[in-house]
């Protein structure tokens, strides 16, 4: 389903008749390569097949609305109150998120009551008992520099009902959720209960999750981060199948449904000889399964580096004893890394031949970092973007960059499907002209 005009809408809590403390940073030029006017479009179109494949008039080429400060905005900023809550997995730069609303907002538009809510939407839950945090620039300098979130997270599915209780009895008007595809949907579930109660409070979303799957943003943050961290494995991994004969370096690294991990963190370190992800499946046996032809290139050269993630080849190890789902319903993988471990070894002792195993899990040490310097300078710009809609009385959206443009992505298009690495996109072909390995196995 390509979006259209409609998909691309973003809900308002209504008109923005309050000057914007801001006024005088909009820019008052035309819209350029480095700047989207706020009455302009972000084209979610970008090649001419794509622009003639619609069959519309320029003007009514589907596109999203440009984040940035607008001259108009909803809130009385000295009488907003403001909610942030982090939830799910951890990702690296969630702090940068949390320091970056907080200094935009007391900063710049003079909103000084902020509350961070502790542990994912437990917070809002009376039955946790979770105190609730004053955020102030004091209490958010320097969080930047450490992994995970000075707030907590959790996962687990909690009541959209109590959840906007909560913040109409602290008579919150902004929460901001920083989390990925499940907090979206929990955040569009809270919206919509806002809406049905005629509240006026906006829900914006600043996404996050290592895997990258968030559609119609180009990167999550956090995620060129993760990605550069695995690949300090893999070049472990390679450092130690050199050293001995037969060496095979295997590295498994997180990525639930999507494979992106896998192949940024192999196409960064260019020594991988294999990367398998959930998206495109492998035989494992047979004279063209991936173990003969792992098999006769550690024959060829010696040594092969193999990375795969965790949501890969789930299909060999569909056996009776599942292992059920996460609190949020996520489903729980199969240790494929572990599998493969021992599919490898016994794959060489029935040829006859010597192989050396060097297996590396990096686990959780990819994304319990902090953010490096790219993505703390995407973190505090999706927060300066979040805190602009916000102010301006947009709802139900998420702050994310498409195409290299800050835009305003409506929450239902940012959970309508998962990011994927495309088998036949040229992200995967470069995995395949990098690492040699064949289109399919088998
Ligand atoms: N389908 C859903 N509807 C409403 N809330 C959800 C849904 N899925 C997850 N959530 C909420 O979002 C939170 C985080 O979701 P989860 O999938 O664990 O991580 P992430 O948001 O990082 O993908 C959960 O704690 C849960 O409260
Ligand atoms: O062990 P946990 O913390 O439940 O989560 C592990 C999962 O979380 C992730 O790191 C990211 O998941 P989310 O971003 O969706 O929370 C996955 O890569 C991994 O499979
Ligand atoms: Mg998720």
């Amino acid at each position: 389903m390509t979006p259209g005009t409609a998909d691309l809408t973003v809900r308002t809590l209504g008109e923005c008749r309050i000057d914007s403390p801001l006024v005088a940073l909009p820019a008052d030029g035309p819209t350029t390569e480095h700047y989207v006017r706020e009455d302009d479009r972000v084209l979610f179109d970008d090649t001419l097949q794509m622009v003639a494949a619609r069959g519309l008039d320029s003007g009514e080429l589907p596109g999203f609305e440009p984040t940035g400060p607008r001259r108009k905005i909803f809130f009385q900023p000295s009488k907003t109150r403001v909610g942030i809550v982090t939830c799910g997995g951890l990702c690296p730069g969630l702090n940068d998120v949390i320091r970056g609303l907080v200094r935009e907002l007391n900063d710049h538009y003079g909103v000084k009551k902020i509350y961070g809510f502790r542990n994912g939407y437990q917070g809002f839950i009376s039955k946790y008992g979770r105190e609730v945090v004053e955020l102030t620039p004091q209490s958010v300098s320097g969080i930047n520099e450490y992994g995970g979130t000075i707030l907590g997270t959790s996962r687990g599915e909690q009541d959209a009902d109590e959840i906007v209780d909560c913040l109409e009895h602290m008579s919150i008007n902004v929460l901001f959720v920083i989390g990925g595809d499940g907090s979206m949907r929990g955040a569009l579930r809270i919206a919509d209960t806002v809406q049905e109660r005629n509240l006026k409070i906006a829900v914006v979303g600043v996404p996050k999750t290592i895997d990258n799957d968030i559609p119609y943003i180009d990167q999550s943050f956090g995620f060129q981060t993760a990605f550069a961290k695995a690949t300090e494995s893999i070049r472990g991994a390679s450092v130690e199948a050199r050293a001995v004969p037969n060496g095979v370096g295997l590295v498994h690294v997180m990525g639930r449904h999507s494979g992106f991990i896998a192949c940024y963190a192999a196409l960064a370190n260019n020594d991988a000889d294999y990367v398998l992800i959930p998206e495109v499946p492998f035989e494992l046996d047979g004279e063209n399964g991936f173990l003969a032809h792992l098999r006769r290139r550690v024959e060829r050269r010696g040594r092969a580096v193999v990375v795969a993630a965790e949501g890969a080849g789930q299909e060999f190890l569909a056996d009776a004893t599942h292992p059920g789902h996460d609190a949020s319903g996520n489903r729980r993988l199969r240790d494929i890394g572990q599998f493969l471990r021992h599919r490898i070894a016994d794959h060489f002792a029935e040829h006859g031949l010597e192989m050396n195993m060097k297996y590396i899990d990096p686990s959780y040490a990819i994304r319990s970092v902090p953010a490096n310097p790219y993505d703390s300078v995407h973190c505090i710009r999706l927060a300066h973007a979040a805190v602009h809609a916000a102010m301006a009385g947009r709802t139900a959206m998420v702050v994310g960059r498409w195409r290299g443009r800050f835009v305003h992505v409506p929450i239902s298009l940012a959970i309508s499907k998962r990011n994927q690495v495309d088998p036949h996109g040229d992200l995967w072909m470069s995995v395949l002209e990098a690492t040699g390995q064949p289109r399919t196995f088998g």
